[in-house]
């Protein structure tokens, strides 16, 4: 993953036959990362002594923004997720949930009735994750969160996930300034040398109301049924913090603030004032980055 220069030059170059023979001139020369661009499709063999010819067919070298990496993470219902896609839009960045990486596999995992200690077939699920398993409707659900937190303890399931998450952050997403991912180790294992890390956090109770209030928005509760909605709010609250437990203690990447990151305790912050204060912090570290909106 790059996270470093600020700016990277861009060399084009005319045809591809060109590129293998100046790929080793610019070996000679370059000191920082470059960016190719390469009209042309034939591949031929050119011997060392056209090299300087090859020099001269570079057409123009210019300067872009290198693309910019954020990391958001934080417990369950915390707000990753809505920072993260508004920060996305903002700033034009391309945006991955690794939260539903670990639910798709927890889906399958309770659909095939795979127990969660059957690390084996667990990992092959990991290894095997498409897109398209990220668009199942039903990853959304309590039990799939805690499904997904009990798999995530296995660290073979991590890898895996991590591989699919390291692939978005490194492929070249045209027309966007970067990448977004929100998670549990995002900043601490995925991308350490993000430009910007947001630890997010809330008091349990806060993050119960507001799983509780998305609840009701989606008609699975009435807003005046109390009785149900206080036997809710207490389920709710518990899983939650269970979930909290097992994502902070398990050895292999539980959940934690880098140390390098900024945290922000949401807990009295409504949604707008959290995203405005991230952005002032994104400005702040990364201020070659054009707003959107
Ligand atoms: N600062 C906030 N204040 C109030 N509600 C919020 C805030 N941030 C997010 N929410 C709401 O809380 C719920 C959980 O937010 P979400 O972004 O899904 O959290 P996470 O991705 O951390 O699980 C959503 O319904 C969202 O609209
Ligand atoms: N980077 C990640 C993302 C999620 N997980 C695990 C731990 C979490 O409890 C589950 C579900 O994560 P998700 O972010 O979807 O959950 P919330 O939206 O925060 O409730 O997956 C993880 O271990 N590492």
């Amino acid at each position: 993953m790059i996270a470093s220069n600020k700016l990277l030059p861009v060399i084009t170059i005319d045809k591809w036959h060109q590129f293998n023979m100046f790929a080793l001139s610019l070996k000679l020369f370059a000191t920082c990362p470059y960016s190719l661009q390469i009209s042309g499709r034939r591949k031929h063999r050119h011997s060392w002594a056209s090299t300087a010819a090859y020099a001269c067919s570079i057409h123009s070298v210019d300067t872009i923004s290198a693309p910019a990496f954020i990391a958001v993470d934080g417990p369950a219902a915390c707000g990753k997720g809505t920072l993260a896609k508004s920060l996305a839009l903002k700033f034009n960045l391309k945006h991955l949930d690794t939260g539903l990486l670990y639910r798709a596999i927890g889906y399958k995992a309770l659909q095939l009735s795979i127990p969660f200690d059957n690390k084996e077939w667990l990992v092959q699920l990991s290894s095997r994750l498409s897109s398209l398993d990220l668009s199942e409707p039903g990853l959304r659900s309590d039990d799939v969160a805690t499904a997904a937190s009990k798999i995530s303890i296995i660290p073979g399931v991590r890898e895996a996930l991590n591989a699919y998450s390291r692939q978005f952050s490194s492929t070249m997403h045209p027309n966007s300034q970067g990448t977004i991912l929100d998670g549990r180790d995002v900043g601490t294992v995925l991308c350490p040398d993000a430009h910007v890390k947001l630890f997010l956090t809330a008091s349990a109770e806060v993050r119960a109301r507001r799983r509780l209030q998305e609840l009701v928005l989606k008609g699975m509760l009435k807003e005046g049924d109390v009785d149900a909605r206080d036997a809710m709010y207490e389920r709710v609250l518990e899983d939650l913090k269970e979930r909290d437990q097992r994502d902070t203690s398990r050895s292999t990447a539980p959940l934690r603030a880098a140390e390098d990151a900024h945290t922000l305790d949401t807990t009295h912050m409504s949604a707008v004032e959290v995203v405005t204060e991230a952005e002032r912090i994104v400005m702040k570290a990364c201020p070659w980055l054009k707003k959107e909106q």
